[in-house]
């Protein structure tokens, strides 16, 4: 029966795992069968993953290992000998019509389907897609900043100025840039052709930038107005604000501001000023009081009223108008960059990569396209969608009618996901159609839990358990009280129904262990909270991140010493600079030998694509192909040939590189098959071509299958998006494809760094995070744009964009900042969960110890004020968990479990 399987779990519960199983089980039906079978992922890595998950379990099978998988294939009535030859059936299938492989990545698909239905779709013959959007956009922004057009320079000179009056530097161009990041995301591209039709309408924006620039001038005219009047009437009768309670600081104090600087805003004070005449008066005896009463009273005391009142009649818009002007010039270079991508992709004949999913939604709103379906439907049977958190908006539609279809015609389809994995948000990921729309739009879909982690040992899955159970219920109730100082307008209803979202979305995180581990093996967990040592504290600021890199140094000298091998080690870090930070410590090690490391380090892409024997073999025969005459590729193909198929040295290039027209051994050096074939090979698209020689090149090399393969996949994924021909390719080759980075290699000994994006969906025996301390807002200068529908502000722009601030609580935007500030914090409370659920069997977290408790600003406070609710001083056990804080001469120690040696 068809049937929609939603697998919602936890990290390390076994999703992709039950996915290529069940990809499996489909595959071994008929030799062909994977054809049919179209597994999505979202990253390049997260594919191979998959494939290298497919092809091992087949690997297995075919060999007849004893695995569950076999078993449990046995028991559905395969007899071994039988599983066996249709495993290595389907095996050698795929090797030889790996384009039919389809484990690809969302955006593969759908370059797929653009390539494919050009025509039907409308779209011009030959264009390409353009992967390199920072290259266009720094292209069109070097176009604008040079364009003569006189609304173009007024753009330009008046967002410069903005930003110089913001106290910000002055790079025009990086700034413009920066803010055109914003057009290829999807928050934007919902919204486009909406705004392109406004920007088309030239006058408008500088009309509506005029109004507002009216509106928010006279109020504060009115404003100053009012704080002049009063003052001069204090200098008139001869007053000081010491004379009144407070003196500056007091009712007074608000005059001297609102006449002198653009805050408006009612203090305390002078609200309750506007409430008692006493909180005018100074208690101290005053031998003018009666003149005071009377200048209050007749005069002042009215002037704070038509204050307090035009503030509380006009404030919200006034607010709302300021930080609208904020963006207004860069609004306007945001229509200007729009017009001029527009431009690039007709000039060039491209689409962008962001295009893609924003296009097929668009046709697929506009027009009845049962077409594209029906056709990828009779190819693809069945879909199965991995990290489906990970889904765009976009994507889901465009996905949604291909569910539809094979649902339809009987078949069953699986999707699996963690809405606490999602940590693409910035690319458009939307965690709400995992958390519930997918179940409102399916109703015939069932939900399936995954209860046990089979990933880590017994503590790191209680340790989990606890803190993220306790650090989402901090978190929201965190986010829940400062909610509070929200404006009384506010309707807070959808915020409190995001904040339901939010805790739903942990609801799910406790797991069970796996049990059968021997009682020592039961994992460890340590978090350490550095404090500066007063002893040796020269520095008035101490320098933390220099300390946990010494914590790590001494750390990995103690695991050397217990035998733990350097590829079971993984350092986790949030970005590239903290990447470079503690490889840093690797590649200069200190002359102090207390700070030396003792492993190697693999950086997690340390190694070329290029520099791998197999590729030079290929790469070498695709130049010869495109050119015989080029010698030094000669060269270098033939030693490359050697040293990879044949295992040995050929000493012949230099009197062929001397006198290639002597001899020609070329011919009795390479498989006979290639001659044979070399017409013909040159005349194929690059990915045929490649494929043939893979068949002919290594034919009896199986060693290279897992480089091969990415080495297709890249292929298979450029003649997608480019001309297919050799020529073609080699010339992206040499700009781009050169620089293409192996995955890690898990069998290199040496320690790897990764980012936790990178580490998403791995796995390791260790894993250390040096320095877990981020901000859990967005940072005061990296706010997002915000691309606003809930306030609009005139006819004509359906959509307004802010920059994130705090400036927006106080304005018709405050539930925009809002959502955006809960989610952001949710991004961050997701990472930690990536990272910490990567580990098996250790887990270590170093971050500063935190100044305050009073406020939650960092992961380093959340995880501080989380843990700190369950452990004390002594040693105890918490829901199985032996917890432990210590204080050593570095910082705060919390110990979960024991360290077994
Ligand atoms: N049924 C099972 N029997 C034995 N081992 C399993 C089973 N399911 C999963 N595993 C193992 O547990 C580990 C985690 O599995 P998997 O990667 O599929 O989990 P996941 O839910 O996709 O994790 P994440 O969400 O963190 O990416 C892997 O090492 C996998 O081989």
């Amino acid at each position: 029966m068809a049937q929609l399987l939603i697998y919602r779990a936890s990290a390390g519960s076994g999703k992709t795992h039950t996915l290529v199983t069940r990809y499996i089980k489909w595959a071994l039906r008929y030799p062909s069968a994977f054809k049919h079978i179209l597994a999505i992922t979202f990253t390049h890595r997260a594919t191979q993953e998959m494939q290298q998950r497919i092809i091992a379990y087949l690997y297995s099978l075919s060999i007849g290992e004893e695995t569950v998988l076999l078993i449990e294939l046995c028991q559905t009535g395969w007899a071994k000998p039988q599983l066996q030859e249709r495993s290595k059936e389907v095996l050698s299938m795929i090797v030889h019509r790996y384009g039919d492989f389809s484990v690809t990545t969302i955006d593969s698909f759908f370059h797929k389907i653009i390539q494919s239905f050009t025509k039907e779709l409308g779209l011009k013959e030959h264009f390409s897609i353009e992967m390199d959007q920072a290259l266009a956009l720094q292209e069109t922004v070097e176009e604008l900043v040079a364009s003569p057009c006189p609304l173009l320079q007024k753009w330009l000179v008046d967002f410069a100025l903005a930003k110089l009056v913001a106290g910000k530097t002055w790079h025009v161009k990086n700034d413009i840039q920066q803010l055109g990041k914003a057009l290829f995301e999807e928050s934007f591209k919902l919204h486009e052709k909406a705004l392109l039709a406004t920007f088309q309408q030239k006058a408008l924006l500088p009309q509506f930038i005029k109004s507002i620039q009216t509106f928010l001038l006279s109020f504060e005219q009115k404003m100053q107005k009012i704080g002049q009047v009063a003052l001069n009437i204090l200098q008139k009768e001869g007053l000081e604000p010491a004379d009144f309670a407070y003196g500056t600081k007091g009712i007074i104090g608000y005059f001297f501001k609102i006449a002198h600087t653009k805050d408006f805003k009612p203090t305390k004070r002078a609200i309750i000023g506007s409430a008692h005449l006493e909180g005018w008066y100074n208690r101290k005896k005053n031998h003018q009081s009666t003149k005071i009463t009377r200048v209050v009273t007749t005069l002042l005391y009215p002037l704070l009223m038509e204050a307090i009142t035009l503030y509380e009649q006009e404030g919200l818009r006034y607010r709302t108008a300021a930080v609208m002007a904020r963006f207004t010039y860069a609004f306007g270079m945001i229509g200007a960059l729009l017009l001029g991508l527009e431009a690039y992709r007709s000039k060039h004949n491209v689409l962008f990569i962001s295009d893609i999913a924003a296009l097929l939604y668009q046709i697929i709103q506009e027009n009845d396209t049962p077409f594209l379906y029906e056709k990828i439907g009779n190819q693809f049977h069945h879909f199965l969608i991995d990290e489906f958190q990970d889904l765009s908006l976009f994507q889901w539609i465009n996905i949604k009618p291909l569910l539809h279809n094979s649902l339809a015609q009987g078949y069953t389809n699986i999707l699996v996901g963690d809405v606490k994995q999602s940590i693409y948000r910035w690319r458009g990921s939307n965690w709400k159609l995992l958390n519930h729309y997918v179940e409102e739009e399916f109703k015939e879909s069932s939900r399936h839990a995954l209860t046990i982690n089979r990933r880590s040992q017994e503590t790191i899955v209680l340790f989990n358990n606890l803190f993220f159970s306790t650090a989402s219920n901090q978190l929201t109730h965190y986010l829940e009280i400062t909610l509070t100082s929200a404006i009384p307008s506010l309707p807070i209803a959808p915020l409190q129904y995001e904040l339901a979202q939010m805790r739903r979305a942990y609801g799910d995180v406790a797991q069970q262990a796996v049990m059968d581990m021997p009682r020592p093996n039961r994992g460890y967990v340590e978090c350490l909270f550095l404090r500066s040592n007063p002893i040796d504290q020269e520095e008035d600021t101490f320098d933390w991140k220099a300390c946990a890199q010494k914590e790590v140094i001494k750390l990995l000298a103690q695991m050397q010493q217990e035998g733990i091998q350097a590829k079971d080690i993984v350092l986790l870090v949030r970005n590239n600079s903290e990447a470079a930070l503690i490889t840093h410590v690797f590649n200069n090690p200190s002359k102090d030998n207390q700070t030396s490391c003792p492993y190697a380090l693999l950086s997690d892409y340390s190694h070329s694509l290029w520099s791998h024997i197999a590729i030079k073999v290929l790469i070498r025969s695709l130049y010869y192909l495109n050119n015989t005459d080029d010698l030094i590729n000669k060269v270098a193909w033939i030693e490359a040939y050697y040293s990879c198929i044949e295992k040995g040295p050929v000493a012949w290039h230099h009197y062929a590189l001397e006198d290639v027209t002597a001899v020609n051994p070329i011919e009795d050096l390479i498989h006979s098959s290639f001659w044979a074939q070399k017409d013909f090979l040159k005349n194929l698209s690059i990915y045929t071509c490649v494929n043939l020689l893979i068949e002919i090149l290594f034919t009896k090399s199986h060693a290279y299958s897992d480089i091969l393969s990415f080495f297709q996949s890249i292929v298979l994924d450029f003649s997608y998006k480019e001309t297919a021909s050799i020529e073609a390719f080699l010339i992206w080759w040499e700009k781009r494809g050169k620089n293409i980075q192996l995955p890690a290699n898990n069998h290199a000994n040496a320690i790897r760094v990764m980012t936790i994006h990178q580490a998403k969906g791995l796995e390791c025996k260790v894993v250390i995070m040096p320095f877990c301390s981020w901000h859990l807002d967005h940072g005061p200068q990296h706010g997002p744009t915000l691309w606003s529908t809930s306030h609009q502000p005139s006819p004509g722009f359906p959509v307004w964009p802010l920059g994130y601030g705090a400036d927006l609580k106080e304005t018709y935007y405050a539930n925009d900042y809002h959502l955006e500030r809960m989610q952001i914090h949710l991004d961050n409370l997701n990472l930690l969960y990536v990272a910490f659920t990567r580990a098996q069997e250790r887990l270590y977290v170093m971050a500063p110890f935190p100044e305050t408790t009073e406020t939650m600003t960092t992961t380093a406070d959340l995880v501080y004020q989380s843990l700190l609710k369950h452990t004390s001083h002594n040693a105890q056990a918490t829901q199985n968990l032996v917890t432990d804080m210590q204080e050593i001469p570095t910082g705060t120690k919390f110990c979960f479990g024991k360290v077994t040696k």
